[in-house]
Formats: structure tokens, sequence, C-alpha cells
């Protein structure tokens, strides 16, 4: 695929089937995320990939999670957390490992690289034919999912991207007028 199609027709794709991608496949992916801007190349990223059963114990980390924050959540709200890492064949957690107190890199621009390791992992997905998207959600944020998935001290879950091949047709791409975003000063 072209450079030019693929930067401009990115499309998030919420209807996801199919298989595990291939190993090849997988490690194109992460070969993409390693190649995000990094100031201080400091690395801070980690990823976990769930497949298979992998994402049944990523749903029942998501159960716990809702528990602790809504003890009140009725069986609709329960069994709609646990099936969420049911709809892709793939889910890889990209998380920004974050360096406290480094004397040149700020948490955010640490959050911003593993950010744009997750956007290159989009980009990749699509330049092989396969449907991605990204999501957070309160499960992003929650202490106890965090706490399940191994993150320490101010590591950030960035997102959650939910990979597969297509399912159903394209969303039509948004049109919008760069002169509504530009500022020129010159
Ligand atoms: C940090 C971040 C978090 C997001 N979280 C969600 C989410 O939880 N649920 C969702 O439906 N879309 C989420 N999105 C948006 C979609 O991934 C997607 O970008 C959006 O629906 C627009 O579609 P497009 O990418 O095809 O333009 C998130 C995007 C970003 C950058």
């Amino acid at each position: 695929m072209q450079a030019d199609t693929l930067l401009l027709n990115r499309n998030s794709h919420p209807k996801l089937a199919g298989e595990l991608p291939d190993a090849d496949t997988l490690e194109f992916i992460y070969q993409a995320a390693l190649r995000a801007p990094d100031h201080g190349c400091i690395r801070p990223w980690r990823f976990i990939e769930f497949s298979g059963a992998g994402r049944e114990r990523l749903g029942e980390i998501f159960f716990r999670g809702l528990m602790a924050r809504n003890p009140q959540a009725d069986e609709a709200q329960q069994n709609k957390v646990r099936m969420m890492t049911l709809r892709a064949p793939l889910i890889i957690a990209v998380i920004a490992k974050v360096t406290e107190d480094h004397p040149k890199v700020p948490v955010i621009e640490q959050v911003l690289s593993a950010g744009a390791a997750a956007q290159n992992m989009m980009l990749a997905a699509y330049a092989k034919n396969l449907g991605a998207i990204w999501r957070t959600g309160d499960v992003a944020f929650d202490p106890v999912v965090n706490q399940e998935l191994g993150l320490e001290g101010e590591d950030q879950v960035v997102g959650y991207l939910y990979i597969g091949d297509v399912e159903g047709r394209n969303k039509p791409l948004p049109e919008h007028s760069t002169e509504d975003f530009v500022e020129r000063w010159s």
C-alpha cells in the first residue's frame, strides 16, 4: 500500500472477526511501534497481547475493575464488560512505561511517545489490510485493572488496540477542511 493512501484513508473498524494475524504480521506491527519518536531514547513502551483465552482473562480483569468501581453493577453491565474483549481476535494493550523524575523527559512526553507507537500500530495493521480500533473507556483508567496488568508508578494504558479482519462495510471517511485547523504565521 502506498504511504499516501495509508495516511489519508486509515479508518477505525469496530466490527472485527477472523483469526489471530500471523507471526510475520504481528512482528511488522510491533516493529512499526518501535519506530515511534522517543525523546531521550528511553523506550517508554510496553505491549501486552491478548488472544484466544487471553481475551477472556482480560475480560475477567475488566469485570473485577467494574465491580470495584461500581459494586452495584447489574448483570447486564457485568456481562457487557466480560464480553468486551471478545470483539476482536487480537487486543494489544499499549502502555506507557514511564521513567519517573527523568531529568529531560517529562511524563507527558513519554505518554505521547506511547501514543505515537499506538498510532504506528494502527497504520501498520491497516497497511496489512487488517481492521483496527483504538479504545480506552473506564477500563483504561481503572486502578484494579492497571494493577492486575502490572502497571507501576506513573505507567499509563494509552489504549487497547482491537485488531482483526474487517467485518461489514467501511464507514465513510469524514471530510475536514485544512483551513479549520491551520493557522499560518508568515
Ligand atoms: C486515546 C483514544 C481513545 C479512544 N477511545 C475510544 C473508545 O473507548 N471507544 C471508541 O469507540 N472509540 C475510541 N476512540 C476513537 C476511535 O478509535 C476512532 O478514532 C474514532 O471512532 C474515529 O474513527 P476514525 O479513526 O475512523 O476516524 C479513541 C481514540 C483515541 C485516540
